[in-house]
């Protein structure tokens, strides 16, 4: 057997466990492959895919019994049960009927010896999240009773709470080629591969198998990175997503790796794999949340605690110099701060990202006057356990789990005390959207405080927008989403009246309002209006993501197949192959978007062609 081409190496650094190439490899190679441990369909997509291969199921057969599992075929639903992944699940399915449980407890519910080994950071939980692993905990032991008690006395919800903050941390959502979330998989070898904001992996899926591919060279000896969030975004934002579902910063001090081997030390002697394990010999069941859901890190210290809590909320430390009110019939809150630069930690790149610049007559056009950060803070997230008092610092790791549980309803747990909010409700059921909070810094705020004032408001009424898109699409009003993105597009951009700010053009907000608008135009089938906006985005997607990067040949798909359309072959020709070479090398060519490109190249090039024959033949007749 060929050797693997890399090896898993043991740091004393943060990051803890990490891949490292044994050999180069260049761009589209594949470098590492792993089959789920378990994996289980997202809630919105169970009954459009085969539960035991993950193919679309055109005319799937509904398992009679727990009603929840599909199949492709008679033969693949007999495989799935003798391979023990629906048999005890179906069962503990029943028993809940009418209710599906959320995809954590689902895959609670089969086997995940081989995830034991993963850390699960329970330490560095905020409270909420705690409080829902513990809630997730206890509804899959329930289950767990109901369908098979002797493995439920061997494997008790504190035991399944950990394994669902392991999950947390560890999970990956199984993606198609389009990027459409579909399942959510646990693969033991793949959570060896830590996060990098400038990656060298990308990885992709093939049913429940994840590919790692190369986006570019590879050298022996380097360490095989792989990007867990969205790499178009602000620093602050990757860091603020990373603390909150990953627990790392990204931008904690260099070498920080004593709190994490002390954590680590911890879970293994006490709540880790080798108790946990042995405590559940053979029990057939696992869990998993979706990467959303929180994990990682170490114990951190009160001065890290704080850096931590400032960052999630997507707020820098420095006290801003005054916080303006709007009235805007809703909470929305503008943070000016008397400074040049962002005032987090900040990337070059970030300038153009958050860039605003006033426009307008007699104003100097293009002036860059400062940045505009939003967000949308999250009402209501204090969790029950911090209302109930189950303060982090007064407990141990043990009674603060054994606190959780306790608040979970899980302390009493007998088999009729299941809380039905832990059946009934998916992660952070808790967590309500709340006001806009928008942070701008300049030099020059006292001069352009009204301007800034009204073109924050403009920036919260976009972020509401974005937040009502899904809910528009999905009740048929795409044409309509369409016509409000490109006002909210205009306005951003300055409008037309007098001297005014804007988003500058490369604005992450602007960015993602074209993304929506394109989206949104296809929906409503006005495809002259999605390949402008398909357009626009293009040179922003070039500049925001690694030149091999699947949003980017998506993008160039969508172009392509838009100009094929509007039969345009040279550029359908153009964008297609654009399309195939980066989707060729993130997904490799067998891949479903690549063909659809290949056989888009291909009918460009007989279209070409006959045109090219008809004008011979006419500059013929004419001579
Ligand atoms: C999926 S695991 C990766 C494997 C992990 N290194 C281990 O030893 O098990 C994710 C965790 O690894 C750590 N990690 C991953 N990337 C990191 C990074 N760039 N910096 C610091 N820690 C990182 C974090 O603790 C994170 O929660």
């Amino acid at each position: 057997m060929a050797a693997a081409g890399w090896h898993i190496q043991d740091g004393a650094d943060a990051k803890g466990r990490r891949v490292i190439a044994d050999r180069a490899y260049r761009a589209g190679d594949v470098v590492l492959e792993d089959d789920a441990a378990a994996w289980c369909l997202i809630s919105e997509q169970l009954g459009a895919w085969c539960d035991c291969c993950l193919a679309p199921a055109a005319q799937p057969l509904r398992c009679s019994a727990c009603k929840l599992a599909w199949y492709a075929s008679r033969e693949h639903q007999r495989r799935a049960w003798q391979a023990g992944a629906h048999r005890l699940e179906c069962a503990a399915l029943r028993s809940c009927v009418p209710h599906t449980p959320p995809t954590a407890v689902r895959l609670a519910l089969r086997r995940y010896g081989e995830v034991l080994g993963l850390r699960h950071h329970w330490g560095d939980l905020q409270d909420a999240a705690k409080l829902e692993c513990a809630q997730m905990g206890a509804a899959a032991h329930h289950l767990l009773q109901a369908a098979a008690p002797e493995a439920a006395e061997a494997v008790g919800p504190r035991e399944l709470a950990l394994l669902i903050a392991r999950f947390g941390c560890n999970s990956h959502t199984i993606s198609d080629d389009e990027l459409q979330p579909l399942a959510v998989g646990i693969f033991p070898l793949g959570a060896m591969a830590n996060h990098d904001c400038r990656p060298n992996t990308l990885h992709a899926f093939r049913g429940g198998r994840m590919v790692f591919r190369a986006v570019r060279a590879i050298q022996p000896g380097e360490e095989v990175t792989t990007s867990y969030t969205e790499l178009a975004a602000p620093r602050w934002e990757r860091r603020a997503v990373l603390l909150q579902h990953h627990l790392f910063d990204i931008d904690a001090p260099p070498g920080d790796g004593g709190a994490v081997a002390e954590a680590a030390a911890a879970e293994a002697a006490g709540l880790g794999a080798g108790s946990a394990a042995e405590a559940a010999p053979g029990a057939a069941a696992a869990g998993a949340t979706g990467p959303s859901s929180t994990a990682a890190g170490a114990t951190r210290s009160a001065e890290q605690q704080t850096a931590v809590q400032a960052a999630l909320q997507c707020m820098p430390q420095q006290q801003p110099a005054a916080v303006v009110p709007l009235e805007v019939g809703r909470g929305v809150e503008v943070r000016l701060y008397a400074c040049q630069q962002p005032p987090w930690p900040h990337d070059e790149r970030d300038g153009d990202l958050a860039e605003v610049v006033l426009v307008g007559a007699g104003s100097k056009s293009g002036a860059s006057w400062g940045g505009m950060w939003g967000s949308m803070q999250q009402a209501g997230s204090t969790s029950g356990g911090a209302a109930a008092g189950v303060g982090t610092e007064s407990f141990g790791v043990e009674e603060e789990l054994e606190g959780h549980l306790e608040v979970a309803g899980a302390g009493s747990l007998g088999s009729s005390s299941l809380s039905s909010t832990a059946l009934a409700a998916g992660p952070a059921s808790g967590a309500q959207q709340g006001a806009a909070v928008i942070h701008c810094w300049s030099g020059g705020l006292a001069e352009q405080r009204a301007a800034a004032e009204q073109l924050a408001r403009r920036y919260a009424a976009a972020l509401q927008l974005q937040q009502s898109l899904e809910g528009m699409l999905c009740d048929g009003r795409a044409e309509a989403a369409v016509g409000q993105l490109t006002q909210a597009l205009q306005g951003l951009a300055g409008g037309t009246a007098g001297a005014r700010l804007a988003l500058g053009p490369r604005h992450v907000l602007r960015m993602r309002l074209l993304a929506d608008l394109h989206r949104a135009a296809l929906a409503a089938g006005l495809w002259e209006a999605a390949l402008a906006a398909a357009r626009q985005l293009l040179p922003l997607y070039k500049q925001a993501y690694q030149p091999i990067w699947p949003q980017l040949g998506l993008l160039w798909a969508s172009a392509a197949k838009l100009e094929h359309l509007l039969e345009r072959p040279a550029q359908a020709l153009a964008a297609a192959r654009a399309a195939a070479a980066i989707l060729g090398a993130t997904h490799g060519d067998g891949g479903a978007v690549v063909r659809e490109m290949q056989r888009v190249v291909f009918e460009a090039q007989q279209e070409l062609g006959r045109e090219e024959a008809w004008g011979a033949a006419g500059a013929a007749e004419e001579d």
